[in-house]
Protein backbone atom coordinates (compact mmCIF):
# COMPACT_ATOMS: atom_id res chain seq x y z
CA UNK A 1 0.00 0.00 0.00
CA UNK A 2 1.27 3.72 -1.00
CA UNK A 3 2.59 4.84 2.65
CA UNK A 4 0.91 7.39 4.21
CA UNK A 5 2.56 10.26 5.26
CA UNK A 6 2.63 9.69 9.50
CA UNK A 7 4.13 12.47 12.02
CA UNK A 8 4.47 11.29 15.69
CA UNK A 9 3.84 14.86 17.00
CA UNK A 10 5.43 14.23 20.57
CA UNK A 11 8.61 12.97 18.68
CA UNK A 12 9.18 16.18 16.27
CA UNK A 13 11.47 19.12 16.89
CA UNK A 14 10.10 22.83 16.05
CA UNK A 15 11.80 22.73 12.41
CA UNK A 16 9.59 19.38 11.56
CA UNK A 17 6.16 20.73 13.42
CA UNK A 18 6.76 24.30 11.89
CA UNK A 19 7.08 22.03 8.15
CA UNK A 20 3.57 20.24 8.87
CA UNK A 21 1.86 23.99 8.69
CA UNK A 22 2.97 24.85 5.60
CA UNK A 23 0.24 25.10 2.54
CA UNK A 24 1.21 24.25 -1.31
CA UNK A 25 0.23 28.04 -1.51
CA UNK A 26 2.88 29.52 0.69
CA UNK A 27 5.19 29.86 -2.50
CA UNK A 28 3.20 31.23 -5.19
CA UNK A 29 6.60 32.98 -6.75
CA UNK A 30 6.38 30.62 -10.27
CA UNK A 31 2.62 31.84 -10.65
CA UNK A 32 3.06 35.76 -9.83
CA UNK A 33 5.95 35.31 -12.77
CA UNK A 34 3.66 33.61 -14.81
CA UNK A 35 0.67 35.47 -14.01
CA UNK A 36 1.86 38.78 -14.28
CA UNK A 37 2.03 38.98 -18.69
CA UNK A 38 -1.66 37.64 -18.75
CA UNK A 39 -2.80 40.17 -16.39
CA UNK A 40 -1.13 42.86 -18.91
CA UNK A 41 -2.28 41.11 -22.05
CA UNK A 42 -5.60 41.59 -20.70
CA UNK A 43 -5.41 44.91 -19.33
CA UNK A 44 -3.99 45.93 -22.41
CA UNK A 45 -6.40 43.89 -25.54
CA UNK A 46 -9.37 43.24 -23.43
CA UNK A 47 -11.49 40.31 -25.21
CA UNK A 48 -9.08 39.50 -27.90
CA UNK A 49 -6.69 38.18 -25.14
CA UNK A 50 -9.68 36.78 -22.51
CA UNK A 51 -10.90 34.64 -25.84
CA UNK A 52 -7.10 33.45 -26.83
CA UNK A 53 -5.98 32.66 -22.94
CA UNK A 54 -9.67 30.55 -23.27
CA UNK A 55 -8.48 28.69 -26.22
CA UNK A 56 -4.60 28.56 -24.84
CA UNK A 57 -5.23 27.39 -21.12
CA UNK A 58 -8.85 25.75 -21.11
CA UNK A 59 -8.60 24.59 -24.72
CA UNK A 60 -11.90 25.80 -25.25
CA UNK A 61 -13.86 27.31 -28.50
CA UNK A 62 -14.32 30.88 -27.03
CA UNK A 63 -14.59 33.74 -29.33
CA UNK A 64 -14.77 37.59 -28.49
CA UNK A 65 -18.30 37.45 -29.59
CA UNK A 66 -19.24 34.15 -27.44
CA UNK A 67 -17.62 35.56 -23.92
CA UNK A 68 -21.12 36.68 -22.22
CA UNK A 69 -23.21 33.36 -21.87
CA UNK A 70 -27.05 33.68 -23.73
CA UNK A 71 -30.00 33.28 -21.71
CA UNK A 72 -30.63 30.77 -24.45
CA UNK A 73 -27.49 29.07 -22.71
CA UNK A 74 -29.30 29.12 -19.13
CA UNK A 75 -32.93 27.97 -20.53
CA UNK A 76 -30.60 24.79 -22.27
CA UNK A 77 -28.91 24.42 -19.34
CA UNK A 78 -32.15 23.65 -17.06
CA UNK A 79 -32.73 20.95 -19.56
CA UNK A 80 -29.23 19.37 -19.68
CA UNK A 81 -29.37 18.67 -15.70
CA UNK A 82 -31.18 16.08 -14.21
CA UNK A 83 -33.77 16.82 -11.96
CA UNK A 84 -32.65 15.25 -9.00
CA UNK A 85 -29.56 17.39 -9.08
CA UNK A 86 -31.64 21.08 -9.24
CA UNK A 87 -33.59 19.24 -6.44
CA UNK A 88 -30.39 19.68 -4.74
CA UNK A 89 -29.05 22.64 -6.03
CA UNK A 90 -32.71 24.12 -4.63
CA UNK A 91 -32.40 22.24 -1.24
CA UNK A 92 -28.93 24.13 -0.71
CA UNK A 93 -29.57 27.57 -1.80
CA UNK A 94 -32.54 27.49 0.47
CA UNK A 95 -30.31 26.64 3.78
CA UNK A 96 -27.94 28.70 2.47
CA UNK A 97 -30.31 32.02 1.98
CA UNK A 98 -32.11 31.27 5.24
CA UNK A 99 -28.52 31.10 6.99
CA UNK A 100 -27.48 34.29 5.22
CA UNK A 101 -30.63 36.24 6.28
CA UNK A 102 -29.80 35.36 9.52
CA UNK A 103 -26.46 36.55 9.49
CA UNK A 104 -27.57 40.00 7.29
CA UNK A 105 -26.89 42.98 9.43
CA UNK A 106 -29.46 45.54 10.55
CA UNK A 107 -29.48 48.13 7.72
CA UNK A 108 -28.64 50.54 10.50
CA UNK A 109 -28.17 50.88 14.07
CA UNK A 110 -28.37 54.02 16.06
CA UNK A 111 -27.61 54.73 19.87
CA UNK A 112 -27.45 57.67 22.24
CA UNK A 113 -23.73 57.47 23.22
CA UNK A 114 -24.54 60.57 25.57
CA UNK A 115 -27.81 62.28 25.66
CA UNK A 116 -28.41 64.46 22.60
CA UNK A 117 -26.07 62.85 21.13
CA UNK A 118 -25.93 59.65 18.79
CA UNK A 119 -23.90 57.02 16.63
CA UNK A 120 -23.71 54.21 14.70
CA UNK A 121 -23.37 52.08 11.47
CA UNK A 122 -25.64 52.18 8.48
CA UNK A 123 -24.74 48.81 5.87
CA UNK A 124 -25.13 49.69 2.13
CA UNK A 125 -24.57 46.72 -1.00
CA UNK A 126 -21.47 47.33 -2.42
CA UNK A 127 -22.23 48.12 -5.92
CA UNK A 128 -20.76 45.63 -8.38
CA UNK A 129 -19.01 42.15 -7.45
CA UNK A 130 -17.62 39.89 -9.22
CA UNK A 131 -17.70 35.61 -8.17
CA UNK A 132 -15.23 33.57 -9.20
CA UNK A 133 -16.38 29.58 -9.62
CA UNK A 134 -13.49 27.30 -10.32
CA UNK A 135 -13.59 24.87 -12.86
CA UNK A 136 -10.97 22.40 -13.65
CA UNK A 137 -9.94 19.52 -11.26
CA UNK A 138 -14.18 19.77 -10.91
CA UNK A 139 -17.39 22.16 -11.64
CA UNK A 140 -18.82 23.50 -8.54
CA UNK A 141 -22.84 24.73 -8.56
CA UNK A 142 -21.94 24.43 -5.05
CA UNK A 143 -19.74 27.61 -5.02
CA UNK A 144 -21.87 29.39 -7.62
CA UNK A 145 -24.72 29.05 -4.86
CA UNK A 146 -21.97 30.15 -2.26
CA UNK A 147 -21.01 33.11 -3.69
CA UNK A 148 -24.46 34.00 -5.23
CA UNK A 149 -27.17 33.85 -2.10
CA UNK A 150 -24.73 36.17 -0.10
CA UNK A 151 -23.89 38.80 -2.45
CA UNK A 152 -28.32 38.85 -3.59
CA UNK A 153 -29.36 38.53 0.30
CA UNK A 154 -26.68 41.88 0.57
CA UNK A 155 -28.80 43.43 -2.14
CA UNK A 156 -25.75 43.93 -4.88
CA UNK A 157 -27.19 45.40 -8.03
CA UNK A 158 -24.62 44.38 -10.22
CA UNK A 159 -23.46 41.04 -9.89
CA UNK A 160 -21.35 38.48 -12.63
CA UNK A 161 -20.13 35.32 -12.52
CA UNK A 162 -16.56 34.49 -13.74
CA UNK A 163 -15.92 30.98 -14.61
CA UNK A 164 -13.81 28.74 -16.99
CA UNK A 165 -15.10 27.41 -20.11
CA UNK A 166 -15.61 24.06 -20.98
CA UNK A 167 -13.74 22.51 -24.39
CA UNK A 168 -16.75 22.95 -26.44
CA UNK A 169 -16.73 26.75 -24.97
CA UNK A 170 -19.72 26.55 -22.78
CA UNK A 171 -20.89 27.11 -19.19
CA UNK A 172 -21.18 24.38 -16.65
CA UNK A 173 -24.49 23.38 -16.95
CA UNK A 174 -25.11 23.32 -13.07
CA UNK A 175 -23.19 26.15 -12.85
CA UNK A 176 -25.98 28.38 -15.05
CA UNK A 177 -28.92 26.52 -13.14
CA UNK A 178 -27.37 27.47 -9.72
CA UNK A 179 -26.94 30.82 -11.29
CA UNK A 180 -30.07 31.93 -12.31
CA UNK A 181 -31.90 30.16 -8.94
CA UNK A 182 -29.96 32.19 -7.25
CA UNK A 183 -30.51 35.47 -8.96
CA UNK A 184 -27.88 35.82 -10.99
CA UNK A 185 -27.89 36.07 -14.88
CA UNK A 186 -24.49 37.24 -16.33
CA UNK A 187 -21.82 34.56 -16.53
CA UNK A 188 -18.44 35.56 -18.39
CA UNK A 189 -16.55 32.65 -19.73
CA UNK A 190 -13.29 33.20 -18.04
CA UNK A 191 -10.98 31.56 -15.81
CA UNK A 192 -7.57 31.71 -13.63
CA UNK A 193 -5.26 34.80 -13.74
CA UNK A 194 -7.23 36.20 -17.20
CA UNK A 195 -10.56 36.29 -15.24
CA UNK A 196 -9.49 38.47 -12.40
CA UNK A 197 -7.57 40.74 -14.57
CA UNK A 198 -10.96 40.96 -16.86
CA UNK A 199 -13.39 42.26 -13.87
CA UNK A 200 -10.48 44.18 -12.19
CA UNK A 201 -9.66 46.65 -15.60
CA UNK A 202 -13.21 45.65 -17.35
CA UNK A 203 -12.83 44.54 -21.16
CA UNK A 204 -15.12 45.51 -24.34
CA UNK A 205 -17.63 42.53 -23.45
CA UNK A 206 -16.93 42.27 -19.26
CA UNK A 207 -17.90 45.22 -16.93
CA UNK A 208 -15.10 46.18 -14.13
CA UNK A 209 -16.54 45.33 -10.98
CA UNK A 210 -15.21 46.58 -7.72
CA UNK A 211 -14.87 43.31 -5.81
CA UNK A 212 -13.97 39.75 -6.55
CA UNK A 213 -15.01 36.68 -4.39
CA UNK A 214 -14.35 33.40 -4.58
CA UNK A 215 -12.05 30.14 -4.23
CA UNK A 216 -9.66 29.43 -7.14
CA UNK A 217 -6.23 27.45 -8.22
CA UNK A 218 -3.16 28.96 -7.07
CA UNK A 219 -3.25 31.46 -10.42
CA UNK A 220 -6.52 32.58 -9.33
CA UNK A 221 -5.26 33.29 -5.92
CA UNK A 222 -1.45 34.79 -7.56
CA UNK A 223 -4.13 36.96 -9.64
CA UNK A 224 -5.46 38.82 -7.04
CA UNK A 225 -2.47 39.40 -4.90
CA UNK A 226 -0.51 40.80 -7.92
CA UNK A 227 -4.10 42.96 -8.87
CA UNK A 228 -4.94 43.80 -5.13
CA UNK A 229 -4.46 47.28 -5.69
CA UNK A 230 -7.21 47.54 -8.62
CA UNK A 231 -9.77 45.85 -7.07
CA UNK A 232 -10.41 44.51 -3.68
CA UNK A 233 -9.77 40.89 -3.57
CA UNK A 234 -12.12 39.77 -0.38
CA UNK A 235 -10.69 36.92 1.49
CA UNK A 236 -7.72 34.42 0.56
CA UNK A 237 -9.39 31.10 -0.47
CA UNK A 238 -7.04 28.78 -2.56
CA UNK A 239 -6.62 25.03 -2.41
CA UNK A 240 -8.95 23.20 -0.01
CA UNK A 241 -7.78 22.11 2.86
CA UNK A 242 -9.18 20.05 6.61
CA UNK A 243 -8.51 18.50 9.28
CA UNK A 244 -10.52 15.68 10.67
CA UNK A 245 -9.91 15.43 14.57
CA UNK A 246 -10.93 12.04 16.14
CA UNK A 247 -11.04 11.45 20.24
CA UNK A 248 -11.01 7.94 21.49
CA UNK A 249 -14.84 7.48 21.29
CA UNK A 250 -15.22 7.47 17.08
CA UNK A 251 -14.27 4.83 14.72
CA UNK A 252 -10.64 5.59 12.88
CA UNK A 253 -12.45 4.09 9.82
CA UNK A 254 -14.63 6.70 9.64
CA UNK A 255 -12.49 9.34 10.07
CA UNK A 256 -10.52 7.79 7.22
CA UNK A 257 -13.48 8.31 5.14
CA UNK A 258 -13.59 11.83 5.76
CA UNK A 259 -10.31 12.27 5.36
CA UNK A 260 -10.34 11.60 1.62
CA UNK A 261 -13.12 14.92 1.02
CA UNK A 262 -11.13 17.65 1.03
CA UNK A 263 -7.61 15.52 0.26
CA UNK A 264 -9.54 14.39 -3.60
CA UNK A 265 -9.75 17.89 -4.75
CA UNK A 266 -6.11 18.32 -5.85
CA UNK A 267 -2.29 17.59 -5.63
CA UNK A 268 -1.86 20.65 -3.67
CA UNK A 269 -4.82 20.35 -0.88
CA UNK A 270 -4.17 19.38 2.50
CA UNK A 271 -5.58 17.02 4.81
CA UNK A 272 -4.18 15.73 8.20
CA UNK A 273 -6.68 13.45 10.28
CA UNK A 274 -5.13 14.52 14.12
CA UNK A 275 -5.70 12.67 17.02
CA UNK A 276 -4.26 11.08 20.66
CA UNK A 277 -5.81 7.59 19.40
CA UNK A 278 -3.30 4.97 18.32
CA UNK A 279 -6.40 2.66 17.79
CA UNK A 280 -7.82 5.30 15.80
CA UNK A 281 -4.73 5.40 13.33
CA UNK A 282 -4.62 1.84 13.17
CA UNK A 283 -8.29 1.98 12.14
CA UNK A 284 -7.95 4.51 9.77
CA UNK A 285 -5.00 3.08 7.78
CA UNK A 286 -6.55 -0.34 7.65
CA UNK A 287 -9.68 1.65 6.14
CA UNK A 288 -7.71 3.72 3.47
CA UNK A 289 -7.16 1.04 1.00
CA UNK A 290 -11.12 0.16 0.73
CA UNK A 291 -11.85 3.98 0.77
CA UNK A 292 -9.82 4.41 -2.27
CA UNK A 293 -11.24 1.54 -4.27
CA UNK A 294 -14.84 2.91 -4.33
CA UNK A 295 -12.91 6.54 -5.89
CA UNK A 296 -12.76 7.69 -9.04
CA UNK A 297 -9.25 7.28 -10.72
CA UNK A 298 -8.39 10.43 -10.85
CA UNK A 299 -9.55 11.66 -6.69
CA UNK A 300 -7.80 8.38 -6.05
CA UNK A 301 -4.64 9.71 -7.68
CA UNK A 302 -4.89 13.37 -5.80
CA UNK A 303 -5.50 11.95 -2.47
CA UNK A 304 -2.59 9.55 -2.63
CA UNK A 305 -0.29 12.85 -3.73
CA UNK A 306 -1.86 14.45 -0.46
CA UNK A 307 -1.98 11.90 1.80
CA UNK A 308 1.48 10.65 0.98
CA UNK A 309 3.17 13.81 0.46
CA UNK A 310 4.19 16.94 2.96
CA UNK A 311 0.84 18.50 3.18
CA UNK A 312 -1.13 15.58 4.18
CA UNK A 313 -1.33 12.32 6.39
CA UNK A 314 -1.75 11.81 9.94
CA UNK A 315 -0.69 13.59 12.94
CA UNK A 316 -0.63 11.35 16.44
CA UNK A 317 -0.10 13.22 19.37
CA UNK A 318 0.35 12.58 22.71
CA UNK A 319 -2.69 13.54 24.21
CA UNK A 320 -5.65 15.73 23.35
CA UNK A 321 -4.45 19.04 24.65
CA UNK A 322 -1.33 18.78 22.03
CA UNK A 323 -4.30 17.82 19.20
CA UNK A 324 -5.82 21.44 20.27
CA UNK A 325 -2.33 22.65 19.93
CA UNK A 326 -1.68 21.36 16.39
CA UNK A 327 -5.06 22.62 15.25
CA UNK A 328 -4.83 25.90 16.72
CA UNK A 329 -1.47 26.34 15.28
CA UNK A 330 -2.57 24.81 11.91
CA UNK A 331 -5.91 27.03 11.59
CA UNK A 332 -7.56 24.63 9.09
CA UNK A 333 -10.45 26.13 6.43
CA UNK A 334 -12.46 22.96 7.80
CA UNK A 335 -12.31 20.94 11.11
CA UNK A 336 -14.52 18.38 11.32
CA UNK A 337 -14.34 17.00 15.34
CA UNK A 338 -15.47 13.28 15.06
CA UNK A 339 -16.39 12.86 18.86
CA UNK A 340 -19.48 11.36 20.58
CA UNK A 341 -19.04 14.67 22.49
CA UNK A 342 -17.96 16.91 20.19
CA UNK A 343 -19.08 20.07 22.23
CA UNK A 344 -16.92 18.89 25.12
CA UNK A 345 -13.70 19.77 22.25
CA UNK A 346 -15.11 23.71 20.98
CA UNK A 347 -13.59 25.89 23.32
CA UNK A 348 -9.88 24.51 23.26
CA UNK A 349 -10.17 25.02 19.15
CA UNK A 350 -10.22 29.06 18.43
CA UNK A 351 -8.44 28.99 15.40
CA UNK A 352 -10.24 27.26 12.50
CA UNK A 353 -12.51 29.00 10.03
CA UNK A 354 -15.26 25.94 9.99
CA UNK A 355 -16.18 23.65 12.86
CA UNK A 356 -17.97 21.32 11.98
CA UNK A 357 -19.44 19.04 14.95
CA UNK A 358 -19.68 14.94 14.91
CA UNK A 359 -20.20 12.47 12.91
CA UNK A 360 -23.20 13.32 11.17
CA UNK A 361 -21.32 16.49 10.02
CA UNK A 362 -18.98 15.40 7.18
CA UNK A 363 -16.96 18.44 5.64
CA UNK A 364 -19.13 17.20 2.30
CA UNK A 365 -22.81 18.08 4.17
CA UNK A 366 -20.95 21.41 5.22
CA UNK A 367 -19.88 21.68 1.32
CA UNK A 368 -23.02 21.96 -0.39
CA UNK A 369 -26.01 22.10 1.42
CA UNK A 370 -26.30 22.77 5.14
CA UNK A 371 -26.14 27.04 5.01
CA UNK A 372 -23.27 28.34 6.30
CA UNK A 373 -20.47 29.29 3.36
CA UNK A 374 -17.88 27.09 1.86
CA UNK A 375 -15.65 29.77 0.39
CA UNK A 376 -12.88 29.93 3.34
CA UNK A 377 -9.81 31.40 4.07
CA UNK A 378 -7.10 28.54 3.43
CA UNK A 379 -3.34 28.54 4.09
CA UNK A 380 -4.01 30.16 7.71
CA UNK A 381 -5.39 33.04 6.91
CA UNK A 382 -8.35 31.49 9.44
CA UNK A 383 -6.28 33.05 11.99
CA UNK A 384 -7.60 36.91 10.36
CA UNK A 385 -10.15 35.76 8.28
CA UNK A 386 -13.85 34.14 8.17
CA UNK A 387 -16.09 32.77 5.88
CA UNK A 388 -17.47 34.68 3.23
CA UNK A 389 -20.91 36.09 4.30
CA UNK A 390 -23.12 38.93 3.67
CA UNK A 391 -20.92 41.25 5.14
CA UNK A 392 -18.50 40.75 2.33
CA UNK A 393 -20.51 42.65 -0.13
CA UNK A 394 -21.70 44.76 1.82
CA UNK A 395 -19.80 48.32 3.04
CA UNK A 396 -20.36 50.01 6.56
CA UNK A 397 -20.60 53.74 7.43
CA UNK A 398 -20.36 55.40 10.29
CA UNK A 399 -23.23 57.44 11.43
CA UNK A 400 -23.14 60.57 13.89
CA UNK A 401 -25.89 63.16 14.91
CA UNK A 402 -25.12 65.48 17.66
CA UNK A 403 -28.39 67.86 19.04
CA UNK A 404 -28.17 71.40 19.76
CA UNK A 405 -28.38 70.27 23.70
CA UNK A 406 -25.16 67.84 23.13
CA UNK A 407 -23.18 70.04 21.01
CA UNK A 408 -21.74 72.64 23.86
CA UNK A 409 -19.73 69.29 25.78
CA UNK A 410 -18.62 68.07 22.37
CA UNK A 411 -17.74 71.11 21.19
CA UNK A 412 -15.56 71.98 24.65
CA UNK A 413 -13.69 68.83 23.96
CA UNK A 414 -12.69 68.48 20.53
CA UNK A 415 -11.71 72.46 20.75
CA UNK A 416 -9.14 71.11 22.91
CA UNK A 417 -8.02 67.97 21.52
CA UNK A 418 -8.02 70.26 18.16
CA UNK A 419 -5.84 72.58 19.80
CA UNK A 420 -3.45 69.96 21.47
CA UNK A 421 -2.71 68.49 18.04
CA UNK A 422 -2.10 71.64 16.50
CA UNK A 423 -5.31 71.77 14.06
CA UNK A 424 -6.58 75.45 13.88
CA UNK A 425 -9.07 75.11 11.56
CA UNK A 426 -10.53 71.73 13.39
CA UNK A 427 -10.71 73.89 16.41
CA UNK A 428 -12.44 77.06 15.09
CA UNK A 429 -15.00 74.83 13.44
CA UNK A 430 -15.74 74.34 17.30
CA UNK A 431 -15.05 77.44 18.71
CA UNK A 432 -17.49 80.43 19.14
CA UNK A 433 -17.31 81.22 15.54
CA UNK A 434 -19.91 78.45 14.71
CA UNK A 435 -22.02 79.48 17.56
CA UNK A 436 -22.35 82.81 15.69
CA UNK A 437 -23.44 81.46 12.61
CA UNK A 438 -26.06 79.36 13.92
CA UNK A 439 -27.20 82.30 15.49
CA UNK A 440 -27.99 84.23 12.23
CA UNK A 441 -28.76 80.80 10.56
CA UNK A 442 -32.09 80.83 12.81
CA UNK A 443 -32.64 84.64 12.84
N1 LIG B 1 -11.27 27.63 -0.33
C1 LIG B 1 -12.47 27.37 -0.84
O1 LIG B 1 -13.46 27.84 -0.34
C2 LIG B 1 -12.59 26.49 -2.06
C3 LIG B 1 -13.86 26.07 -2.56
C4 LIG B 1 -13.90 25.31 -3.75
C5 LIG B 1 -12.71 24.98 -4.40
N2 LIG B 1 -11.55 25.40 -3.86
C6 LIG B 1 -10.28 25.16 -4.50
O2 LIG B 1 -10.30 25.91 -5.70
C7 LIG B 1 -9.39 25.32 -6.61
C8 LIG B 1 -10.05 25.19 -7.96
O3 LIG B 1 -9.04 24.92 -8.89
P1 LIG B 1 -9.34 24.41 -10.34
O4 LIG B 1 -8.03 24.17 -11.01
O5 LIG B 1 -10.31 23.30 -10.25
O6 LIG B 1 -10.12 25.58 -11.06
P2 LIG B 1 -9.77 27.13 -11.34
O7 LIG B 1 -10.93 27.63 -12.12
O8 LIG B 1 -9.47 27.87 -10.09
O9 LIG B 1 -8.46 27.10 -12.21
C9 LIG B 1 -8.51 26.69 -13.55
C10 LIG B 1 -8.01 27.82 -14.41
O10 LIG B 1 -6.62 28.06 -14.16
C11 LIG B 1 -6.00 28.53 -15.33
N3 LIG B 1 -4.80 27.74 -15.65
C12 LIG B 1 -4.65 26.42 -15.54
N4 LIG B 1 -3.43 26.07 -15.98
C13 LIG B 1 -2.81 27.20 -16.38
C14 LIG B 1 -1.52 27.51 -16.94
N5 LIG B 1 -0.63 26.55 -17.15
N6 LIG B 1 -1.21 28.79 -17.21
C15 LIG B 1 -2.12 29.77 -16.96
N7 LIG B 1 -3.35 29.55 -16.45
C16 LIG B 1 -3.68 28.27 -16.17
C17 LIG B 1 -6.96 28.34 -16.48
O11 LIG B 1 -7.43 29.59 -16.87
C18 LIG B 1 -8.09 27.54 -15.87
O12 LIG B 1 -9.32 28.00 -16.37
C19 LIG B 1 -8.98 23.97 -6.03
O13 LIG B 1 -7.68 24.11 -5.52
C20 LIG B 1 -9.99 23.75 -4.93
O14 LIG B 1 -9.44 23.00 -3.88
C21 LIG B 1 -11.46 26.14 -2.75
N1 LIG C 1 -14.20 22.02 -0.31
C1 LIG C 1 -14.52 23.25 -0.99
C2 LIG C 1 -14.18 24.39 -0.07
O1 LIG C 1 -12.92 24.27 0.42
C3 LIG C 1 -15.96 23.34 -1.42
C4 LIG C 1 -16.40 22.30 -2.38
C5 LIG C 1 -17.26 22.44 -3.40
N2 LIG C 1 -17.36 21.26 -4.02
C6 LIG C 1 -16.61 20.39 -3.41
N3 LIG C 1 -16.03 21.03 -2.39
ZN1 LIG D 1 -14.72 20.07 -0.98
Amino acid sequence: MDKVTFHDYAALNAEERSAILRRSEADLSDFLEKSKPILEAVRTEGDEAVARFGRDFDKAAVTKDTIKATAAEFDAAFSMVDAETIEAIEFGIANIRKFHEEQAPEAMWLKEIRPGAFAGDRFTPIKSVALYVPRGKGSFPSVTMMTAVPAVVAGVPELAIVTPPAPDGSVDAATLVAARLAGVDTVYKVGGAQAVAAVAYGTETIKPALKIVGPGSPWVVAAKRLLSGVIDTGLPAGPSECIVFADDTVNGGLAALDLLIEAEHGPDSSAYLVTHSRRVVEEALAALPDHWSRMTEQRVAFSKTVLTGRSGGIVLTSSVQESYDFINAYAPEHLEILSQDPFAHLSHITEAAEVLMGPHTPVSIANFCLGPNAVLPTSRWARTYGPLSVTDFVKRSSIGYVTASAYPEFAKYAHRLATYEGFSSHANAVSPIREDYLKMASD
